[in-house]
Protein backbone atom coordinates (compact mmCIF):
# COMPACT_ATOMS: atom_id res chain seq x y z
CA UNK A 1 0.00 0.00 0.00
CA UNK A 2 1.13 3.31 -0.37
CA UNK A 3 2.26 6.50 1.08
CA UNK A 4 -0.47 9.00 0.47
CA UNK A 5 -3.72 6.90 1.98
CA UNK A 6 -3.95 5.00 5.30
CA UNK A 7 -7.17 3.19 6.04
CA UNK A 8 -9.40 4.08 8.96
CA UNK A 9 -12.32 0.57 8.69
CA UNK A 10 -9.58 -2.01 7.63
CA UNK A 11 -12.45 -4.73 7.27
CA UNK A 12 -14.76 -2.12 5.39
CA UNK A 13 -15.73 -3.94 1.83
CA UNK A 14 -16.21 -1.63 -1.16
CA UNK A 15 -16.24 -1.53 -4.96
CA UNK A 16 -13.90 0.01 -7.07
CA UNK A 17 -16.00 0.91 -11.04
CA UNK A 18 -13.56 1.45 -13.82
CA UNK A 19 -15.85 2.41 -16.89
CA UNK A 20 -13.61 1.95 -19.85
CA UNK A 21 -14.23 2.57 -23.70
CA UNK A 22 -14.75 -1.04 -24.42
CA UNK A 23 -16.04 -2.61 -20.82
CA UNK A 24 -16.53 -2.05 -17.24
CA UNK A 25 -13.97 -3.19 -14.90
CA UNK A 26 -14.16 -4.15 -11.05
CA UNK A 27 -13.08 -5.04 -8.10
CA UNK A 28 -14.66 -5.73 -4.79
CA UNK A 29 -12.31 -4.47 -1.94
CA UNK A 30 -11.80 -5.58 1.96
CA UNK A 31 -10.25 -2.64 3.35
CA UNK A 32 -6.90 -2.11 0.97
CA UNK A 33 -6.93 -5.23 -0.59
CA UNK A 34 -8.92 -6.63 -3.81
CA UNK A 35 -10.69 -9.96 -3.38
CA UNK A 36 -11.89 -10.28 -6.32
CA UNK A 37 -11.63 -8.58 -9.90
CA UNK A 38 -13.57 -9.23 -12.85
CA UNK A 39 -14.60 -7.31 -16.06
CA UNK A 40 -18.20 -7.04 -17.67
CA UNK A 41 -20.34 -5.56 -20.32
CA UNK A 42 -21.85 -1.76 -20.51
CA UNK A 43 -25.11 -1.63 -18.90
CA UNK A 44 -27.47 -1.17 -21.56
CA UNK A 45 -29.80 1.14 -20.06
CA UNK A 46 -30.84 3.00 -16.74
CA UNK A 47 -31.06 1.32 -13.52
CA UNK A 48 -34.61 1.52 -12.24
CA UNK A 49 -33.93 0.82 -8.47
CA UNK A 50 -30.79 1.11 -6.53
CA UNK A 51 -29.24 -2.33 -6.99
CA UNK A 52 -26.36 -3.25 -9.03
CA UNK A 53 -27.63 -5.56 -11.60
CA UNK A 54 -26.68 -9.06 -11.39
CA UNK A 55 -25.38 -9.09 -14.84
CA UNK A 56 -22.35 -7.51 -13.94
CA UNK A 57 -21.54 -8.80 -10.54
CA UNK A 58 -18.74 -11.52 -10.78
CA UNK A 59 -20.44 -15.06 -11.83
CA UNK A 60 -19.16 -16.99 -8.90
CA UNK A 61 -21.13 -16.50 -5.84
CA UNK A 62 -18.88 -14.45 -3.18
CA UNK A 63 -19.16 -14.50 0.71
CA UNK A 64 -20.46 -10.84 0.50
CA UNK A 65 -23.79 -9.31 -0.96
CA UNK A 66 -21.81 -7.07 -3.12
CA UNK A 67 -25.06 -5.36 -4.48
CA UNK A 68 -24.91 -3.90 -1.54
CA UNK A 69 -21.79 -2.30 -1.11
CA UNK A 70 -20.59 1.72 -1.28
CA UNK A 71 -19.57 1.88 -4.96
CA UNK A 72 -16.69 4.17 -6.32
CA UNK A 73 -16.61 4.86 -9.87
CA UNK A 74 -13.96 6.02 -12.41
CA UNK A 75 -14.91 6.82 -15.74
CA UNK A 76 -14.01 7.47 -19.40
CA UNK A 77 -17.54 7.15 -21.28
CA UNK A 78 -20.26 9.96 -19.19
CA UNK A 79 -23.14 8.13 -20.94
CA UNK A 80 -22.11 5.25 -18.73
CA UNK A 81 -21.24 7.61 -15.37
CA UNK A 82 -25.15 8.64 -15.15
CA UNK A 83 -26.51 5.34 -15.26
CA UNK A 84 -25.13 5.22 -11.75
CA UNK A 85 -26.90 8.61 -10.98
CA UNK A 86 -29.45 7.05 -8.18
CA UNK A 87 -26.97 4.38 -7.06
CA UNK A 88 -26.94 4.44 -2.95
CA UNK A 89 -23.75 4.86 -1.74
CA UNK A 90 -21.94 6.07 -5.05
CA UNK A 91 -18.98 8.17 -5.39
CA UNK A 92 -17.44 9.39 -8.06
CA UNK A 93 -14.07 10.24 -8.91
CA UNK A 94 -12.46 13.21 -10.57
CA UNK A 95 -8.92 14.88 -11.39
CA UNK A 96 -10.10 17.19 -8.08
CA UNK A 97 -9.62 13.76 -5.95
CA UNK A 98 -5.76 13.52 -7.28
CA UNK A 99 -2.64 15.28 -5.85
CA UNK A 100 -0.98 15.42 -9.44
CA UNK A 101 0.03 18.94 -10.30
CA UNK A 102 -0.18 20.35 -14.32
CA UNK A 103 -2.74 18.03 -14.85
CA UNK A 104 -4.99 19.22 -17.84
CA UNK A 105 -8.50 19.96 -17.24
CA UNK A 106 -9.67 17.23 -19.42
CA UNK A 107 -7.40 14.70 -18.93
CA UNK A 108 -8.68 11.27 -18.72
CA UNK A 109 -9.04 10.05 -15.04
CA UNK A 110 -8.22 6.64 -16.03
CA UNK A 111 -4.88 7.62 -16.78
CA UNK A 112 -4.67 10.30 -13.97
CA UNK A 113 -5.34 6.92 -11.35
CA UNK A 114 -2.80 4.94 -13.13
CA UNK A 115 -0.33 7.05 -12.91
CA UNK A 116 -0.66 8.36 -9.56
CA UNK A 117 -0.86 4.84 -8.43
CA UNK A 118 2.11 3.98 -10.25
CA UNK A 119 4.02 6.24 -8.66
CA UNK A 120 2.90 6.10 -5.59
CA UNK A 121 3.49 2.22 -5.58
CA UNK A 122 7.12 2.08 -7.37
CA UNK A 123 8.00 6.18 -6.79
CA UNK A 124 8.22 9.48 -9.02
CA UNK A 125 8.83 9.88 -12.06
CA UNK A 126 6.70 7.57 -13.42
CA UNK A 127 5.26 6.42 -17.33
CA UNK A 128 2.45 4.61 -17.69
CA UNK A 129 1.82 2.98 -20.82
CA UNK A 130 -2.17 1.46 -20.46
CA UNK A 131 -3.18 -0.40 -23.57
CA UNK A 132 -6.52 -1.00 -23.85
CA UNK A 133 -9.10 0.66 -26.26
CA UNK A 134 -6.77 3.40 -26.47
CA UNK A 135 -3.04 3.11 -26.04
CA UNK A 136 -1.84 5.98 -23.73
CA UNK A 137 1.23 6.98 -22.59
CA UNK A 138 1.32 9.38 -19.66
CA UNK A 139 4.26 10.54 -17.57
CA UNK A 140 5.04 12.37 -14.38
CA UNK A 141 8.58 13.69 -12.76
CA UNK A 142 9.80 13.68 -9.58
CA UNK A 143 7.51 16.67 -8.31
CA UNK A 144 4.60 14.75 -9.20
CA UNK A 145 4.31 16.99 -12.04
CA UNK A 146 2.70 16.08 -15.52
CA UNK A 147 5.01 15.99 -17.62
CA UNK A 148 2.65 14.95 -20.56
CA UNK A 149 1.82 11.80 -22.69
CA UNK A 150 0.29 10.28 -25.96
CA UNK A 151 -2.76 8.90 -27.01
CA UNK A 152 -3.28 6.61 -30.33
CA UNK A 153 -5.80 3.69 -31.46
CA UNK A 154 -5.53 0.53 -29.32
CA UNK A 155 -4.24 -2.86 -30.99
CA UNK A 156 -8.08 -4.21 -31.50
CA UNK A 157 -9.34 -0.61 -32.31
CA UNK A 158 -6.36 -0.50 -35.17
CA UNK A 159 -7.51 -4.24 -36.20
CA UNK A 160 -11.27 -3.18 -36.70
CA UNK A 161 -10.65 -0.06 -38.60
CA UNK A 162 -8.44 -1.88 -40.77
CA UNK A 163 -11.40 -4.60 -41.32
CA UNK A 164 -14.16 -1.68 -41.59
CA UNK A 165 -12.72 0.56 -43.68
CA UNK A 166 -11.56 -1.38 -46.26
CA UNK A 167 -13.07 -3.83 -48.81
CA UNK A 168 -10.46 -6.54 -49.03
CA UNK A 169 -9.09 -6.98 -45.78
CA UNK A 170 -10.76 -9.02 -43.25
CA UNK A 171 -11.15 -7.71 -39.33
CA UNK A 172 -8.03 -10.02 -37.69
CA UNK A 173 -7.81 -10.82 -33.93
CA UNK A 174 -5.16 -10.22 -31.95
CA UNK A 175 -3.05 -13.99 -31.64
CA UNK A 176 -1.11 -14.57 -28.52
CA UNK A 177 2.23 -15.14 -30.63
CA UNK A 178 4.28 -12.95 -32.75
CA UNK A 179 3.48 -12.72 -36.59
CA UNK A 180 6.05 -13.35 -39.46
CA UNK A 181 7.48 -9.80 -39.82
CA UNK A 182 7.80 -10.21 -43.57
CA UNK A 183 4.27 -11.50 -44.30
CA UNK A 184 3.27 -13.41 -47.42
CA UNK A 185 -0.21 -13.46 -46.60
CA UNK A 186 -2.38 -10.83 -46.06
CA UNK A 187 -3.97 -11.68 -41.89
CA UNK A 188 -0.20 -11.89 -41.09
CA UNK A 189 1.11 -8.87 -42.91
CA UNK A 190 -1.89 -6.90 -40.74
CA UNK A 191 -0.74 -8.60 -37.67
CA UNK A 192 3.07 -7.30 -38.59
CA UNK A 193 2.43 -4.02 -39.77
CA UNK A 194 -0.02 -3.53 -36.63
CA UNK A 195 1.96 -5.25 -34.20
CA UNK A 196 5.47 -4.59 -35.20
CA UNK A 197 4.41 -0.62 -35.77
CA UNK A 198 3.09 -0.55 -32.21
CA UNK A 199 5.88 -2.20 -30.66
CA UNK A 200 8.49 -0.22 -32.18
CA UNK A 201 6.29 2.84 -31.29
CA UNK A 202 6.27 1.98 -27.45
CA UNK A 203 10.17 1.11 -27.80
CA UNK A 204 10.72 4.99 -28.96
CA UNK A 205 8.56 6.64 -26.22
CA UNK A 206 9.90 4.80 -23.64
CA UNK A 207 13.57 5.25 -24.89
CA UNK A 208 12.64 8.81 -25.05
CA UNK A 209 11.34 8.80 -21.21
CA UNK A 210 14.41 6.92 -20.17
CA UNK A 211 16.64 9.44 -21.74
CA UNK A 212 14.84 12.23 -19.50
CA UNK A 213 14.34 10.34 -16.54
CA UNK A 214 16.88 7.92 -16.77
CA UNK A 215 15.95 5.56 -13.32
CA UNK A 216 12.01 6.08 -13.93
CA UNK A 217 10.03 2.77 -13.89
CA UNK A 218 7.58 2.17 -16.61
CA UNK A 219 4.52 0.43 -15.92
CA UNK A 220 1.98 -1.32 -18.34
CA UNK A 221 -1.26 -1.54 -17.60
CA UNK A 222 -4.89 -2.52 -20.09
CA UNK A 223 -6.13 -4.89 -21.32
CA UNK A 224 -3.26 -5.76 -24.31
CA UNK A 225 -0.52 -5.07 -21.57
CA UNK A 226 0.51 -8.69 -21.34
CA UNK A 227 1.08 -9.16 -24.96
CA UNK A 228 3.22 -5.99 -25.38
CA UNK A 229 4.98 -6.33 -22.22
CA UNK A 230 6.01 -9.96 -23.26
CA UNK A 231 6.80 -9.18 -26.69
CA UNK A 232 8.74 -5.72 -25.86
CA UNK A 233 11.93 -7.31 -24.46
CA UNK A 234 13.06 -8.21 -28.65
CA UNK A 235 12.76 -4.95 -29.02
CA UNK A 236 14.83 -3.30 -25.95
CA UNK A 237 16.52 -5.95 -23.81
CA UNK A 238 16.88 -3.38 -20.71
CA UNK A 239 13.17 -3.34 -20.92
CA UNK A 240 13.04 -7.02 -18.91
CA UNK A 241 14.55 -5.52 -16.09
CA UNK A 242 13.46 -1.48 -15.89
CA UNK A 243 9.24 -2.32 -16.45
CA UNK A 244 6.30 -3.81 -14.70
CA UNK A 245 3.20 -5.44 -15.66
CA UNK A 246 0.43 -4.48 -13.34
CA UNK A 247 -3.11 -5.48 -14.68
CA UNK A 248 -5.10 -3.36 -11.45
CA UNK A 249 -3.17 -0.37 -11.66
CA UNK A 250 -6.00 1.48 -12.21
CA UNK A 251 -7.56 0.13 -9.06
CA UNK A 252 -4.45 0.96 -6.91
CA UNK A 253 -5.02 4.72 -8.12
CA UNK A 254 -9.11 3.97 -7.15
CA UNK A 255 -7.80 2.37 -3.81
CA UNK A 256 -5.80 5.68 -3.11
CA UNK A 257 -8.74 8.58 -3.97
CA UNK A 258 -11.15 6.45 -2.39
CA UNK A 259 -8.95 5.73 0.82
CA UNK A 260 -8.44 9.28 0.95
CA UNK A 261 -11.76 10.77 0.46
CA UNK A 262 -13.22 8.80 2.59
CA UNK A 263 -11.22 9.83 5.39
CA UNK A 264 -12.05 13.44 4.63
CA UNK A 265 -15.92 11.98 4.71
CA UNK A 266 -16.83 13.58 1.05
CA UNK A 267 -18.80 10.39 0.20
CA UNK A 268 -21.97 11.45 -1.04
CA UNK A 269 -25.42 9.88 -0.27
CA UNK A 270 -28.31 10.19 -2.65
N1 LIG B 1 -13.52 -9.05 -23.80
C1 LIG B 1 -12.78 -8.06 -24.29
N2 LIG B 1 -13.36 -6.92 -24.71
C2 LIG B 1 -12.62 -5.90 -25.18
N3 LIG B 1 -11.28 -5.94 -25.29
C3 LIG B 1 -10.65 -7.06 -24.90
C4 LIG B 1 -11.35 -8.16 -24.37
N4 LIG B 1 -10.44 -9.11 -24.04
C5 LIG B 1 -9.23 -8.61 -24.36
N5 LIG B 1 -9.34 -7.40 -24.88
C6 LIG B 1 -8.22 -6.56 -25.34
O1 LIG B 1 -8.15 -5.48 -24.45
C7 LIG B 1 -8.08 -4.25 -25.17
C8 LIG B 1 -9.00 -3.27 -24.48
O2 LIG B 1 -8.45 -3.07 -23.19
P1 LIG B 1 -9.30 -2.70 -21.92
O3 LIG B 1 -10.28 -3.76 -21.62
O4 LIG B 1 -8.32 -2.31 -20.88
O5 LIG B 1 -10.05 -1.42 -22.55
P2 LIG B 1 -11.21 -0.55 -21.95
O6 LIG B 1 -12.20 -1.31 -21.16
O7 LIG B 1 -11.75 0.26 -23.07
O8 LIG B 1 -10.46 0.34 -20.97
P3 LIG B 1 -9.87 1.74 -21.28
O9 LIG B 1 -11.00 2.65 -21.64
O10 LIG B 1 -9.23 2.03 -19.99
O11 LIG B 1 -8.91 1.59 -22.41
C9 LIG B 1 -8.44 -4.52 -26.62
O12 LIG B 1 -7.50 -3.93 -27.48
C10 LIG B 1 -8.43 -6.06 -26.75
O13 LIG B 1 -7.37 -6.52 -27.56
C1 LIG C 1 -7.63 8.33 -23.84
C2 LIG C 1 -8.70 7.55 -23.11
C3 LIG C 1 -9.84 7.21 -24.07
C4 LIG C 1 -8.05 6.25 -22.62
O1 LIG C 1 -8.97 5.46 -21.94
C5 LIG C 1 -9.21 8.33 -21.87
O2 LIG C 1 -8.17 8.56 -20.99
C6 LIG C 1 -9.82 9.65 -22.27
O3 LIG C 1 -10.95 9.71 -22.70
N1 LIG C 1 -9.05 10.76 -22.08
C7 LIG C 1 -9.47 12.12 -22.32
C8 LIG C 1 -8.48 12.88 -23.15
C9 LIG C 1 -7.07 12.94 -22.59
O4 LIG C 1 -6.68 12.17 -21.73
O5 LIG C 1 -6.33 13.85 -23.03
K1 LIG D 1 -15.49 10.18 -29.08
Amino acid sequence: MGKTAKITNKKQDWLALAIGNSRLHWAWFRGEVIQLAWDSQHLSGFRQNCQIPPEVLPPNQVSVNLSQLPLCIASVVPEQTLLWRNAALVQVITLSNIPLNNLYSNLGIDRALAVWGAGDTYGFPCLVVDAGTALTFTGVDGNHSLVGGAILPGLRLQFQALGQHTAALPEVELTSTLPLRWAVDTITAIESGIIYTVLAGIANFIVDWWQQFPNSSVVFTGGDAYYLYKNLPKFIPEMATKTKLEPHLLFWGMRLAYLQSNQSKIFKKN
